[in-house]
């Protein structure tokens, strides 16, 4: 018995050791950090990583006073970048020293990992080159007439749903959520994915399988991200971040769509078409560029990255335009005023020219940005410039985007929307990292014409023909979901609509 407690209280001792030797990694360092709670350090408020508390302490603590605060996720060290030159040379400047997103999970890799999102650096770059001729302007147009396309089942989905109510309430993060599900399944997967006709359809359910995983799975997701090499140790338990049945359902997907097209000889301008093309081209050493699995790697994250974060944009733009109804006036009177001058046809070029339009997207997206916090992990040891201070290879890196998004030394009133902010005039005033809402350098968003595209038309499709206001049940606040990977909204987005 004696023998069991020494055993047990000497395994105890070295544990507490080891906690506290991994909580003053930053202070070793000369990094400032949070004073982190001796057992646990900050593992019971990482309930999601979207949620950012951290980062909102961290940053409202150490503002001004340095430009790099060390923090932990579970027991690994984070360094929080506060100062926008910082921001710069990491994602711009000192790129090839700090261009992974995540650390990488060797060994374990199933078909859906080998994306342009997760890859390593190495791996990443050849195909980034690939893929980046895939979202110029030119395909951009080449896609936009789909996209009216499916404005059109948007607007007819919409005067059903609005029918439906007497009250004239409709639910609006859901009916987005459809619509660029559909603009996505057209242009990347090439099929009618139909979901504005029917919200049940197969496409919708795989939708909400990625992004709205079990409370268990988001803990899972930030501890999967941090210790990738434990991870791969859960797959004896069954724990894998896709689903068997999800990998089957891309795979078959888009197998069937590449026969198809070939056997058919069937050309649409779209994304799959220009993975094919990939498909079939061959490199200098003859070897075709794209396997089939790269290529459903990328049509997977195409797919996860590009429809939930625009249908939010959507329907967070909607709510902050209800609330403003003198913006909603003036977005509309310039929606209108060029739609007249291109004779009521909605173009590439007519979209092209509401500026402030583009302004009131990415205003929404300040106040309400997709992640929370931009993730980069150092390929190499890395000095930070002006300082003594070495971040070791390996280390992970954090750029908190929602709250340089709402630092009042950036954003007077910061808790006001304004899309006059993003007035080229204004923008010239500010650092050039001030917004964050697509990243950025070289590993920015690579979608991010075609989503500014598709949130453009779906704008334009409902502020046309319909004004929005708060109804009784619209929320006072948008609170955002613990349940999802991105920040997506947690309650129903109802507003009142009225036809004009
Ligand atoms: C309003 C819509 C969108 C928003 C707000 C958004 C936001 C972002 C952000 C913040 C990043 C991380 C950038 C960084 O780390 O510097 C990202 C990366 C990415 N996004 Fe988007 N995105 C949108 C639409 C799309 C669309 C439509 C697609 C594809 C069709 C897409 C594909 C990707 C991919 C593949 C990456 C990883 C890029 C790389 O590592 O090279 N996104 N996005």
């Amino acid at each position: 018995m004696d023998f069991f407690f020494v055993i047990c209280s000497t395994l105890f001792l070295l544990f507490i050791s080891y906690l506290r030797h991994k909580y003053q990694y930053w202070e070793q360092r000369g990094v400032p950090q949070l004073q982190m709670n001796f057992f646990y350090g900050n593992f019971f408020r990482i309930k999601t990583m979207h949620k950012t508390e951290i980062f909102h302490e961290v940053y409202k603590k150490f503002r001004g006073k340095a430009k790099l605060v060390g923090t932990y996720v579970f027991t690994k060290p984070v360094a929080v970048v506060l100062d926008l030159d910082l921001v710069k040379s990491i994602l711009i400047k000192d790129f090839n020293k700090i261009a992974d997103r995540f650390e990488q999970r060797k060994g374990s890799e199933g078909i859906l990992h080998r994306h342009l999102l997760r890859l390593d650096g190495e791996r990443w770059r050849p195909l980034r080159t690939k893929l980046t001729p895939t979202f110029t302007s030119a395909k951009m147009k080449f896609m936009f007439p789909t996209l009216v396309t499916v404005a059109q089942q948007l607007e007819e989905a919409f005067s059903k749903q609005l029918t439906k109510t007497s009250s004239g309430d409709v639910e609006l993060h859901d009916l987005m959520g459809r619509f660029t599900t559909d603009v996505i399944g057209h242009c990347v997967f090439g099929v009618d994915c139909n979901s504005l006709k029917d919200p049940n359809v197969v496409f919708r359910r795989m939708g909400r399988r990625i992004f709205y995983p079990k409370y268990f799975s988001i803990r899972l997701h930030i501890f999967m991200t941090t210790y990738p090499a434990l991870f791969k140790y859960l797959k004896f338990f069954n724990v894998q971040e896709h689903s068997k049945d999800l990998e089957d359902f891309m795979v078959q997907l888009v197998s069937d769509t590449v026969r198809l097209r070939e056997e058919q000889n069937i050309h649409r301008n779209d994304f799959i078409d220009l993975l094919i093309e990939l498909k079939n081209s061959k490199d200098t050493k003859g070897m075709s560029q794209m396997s089939i699995e790269v290529m459903v790697a990328q049509v997977y994250i195409f797919f996860a990255a590009g429809y939930e974060t625009s249908s939010s944009n959507l329907s967070n733009g909607l709510y902050e335009l209800a609330k403003n109804p003198h913006v909603q006036e003036k977005l509309r009177a310039e929606i209108k005023s060029i739609l007249e001058k291109h004779n009521g046809e909605l173009t590439y070029e007519a979209m092209m020219e509401m500026t402030y339009l583009d302004q009131v997207i990415t205003e929404t997206l300040r106040m309400h940005p997709a992640i929370g916090a931009l993730t980069r992990v150092s390929i190499d040891d890395y000095k930070i410039p002006d300082t003594d201070i070495t971040l070791e290879k390996g280390t992970h890196i954090y750029i908190p985007v929602s709250e340089i998004h709402y630092d009042p030394a950036i954003y007077d009133n910061p808790k006001e929307f304004r899309p006059e902010r993003f007035h080229p005039d204004e923008m010239q005033k500010r650092h050039p990292q001030a917004f964050l809402g697509f990243g950025d350098g070289p590993r920015n968003c690579i979608g991010l014409r075609f989503g500014r595209m598709q949130v453009r038309v779906g704008f334009i499709t409902l502020l046309k023909s319909y004004r929005f206001s708060l109804s009784e049940k619209t929320p006072t606040e948008l609170e955002i979901s613990k349940y999802s990977i991105v920040l997506v909204p947690h309650s129903k987005i109802w507003l009142k609509a009225e036809k004009l």
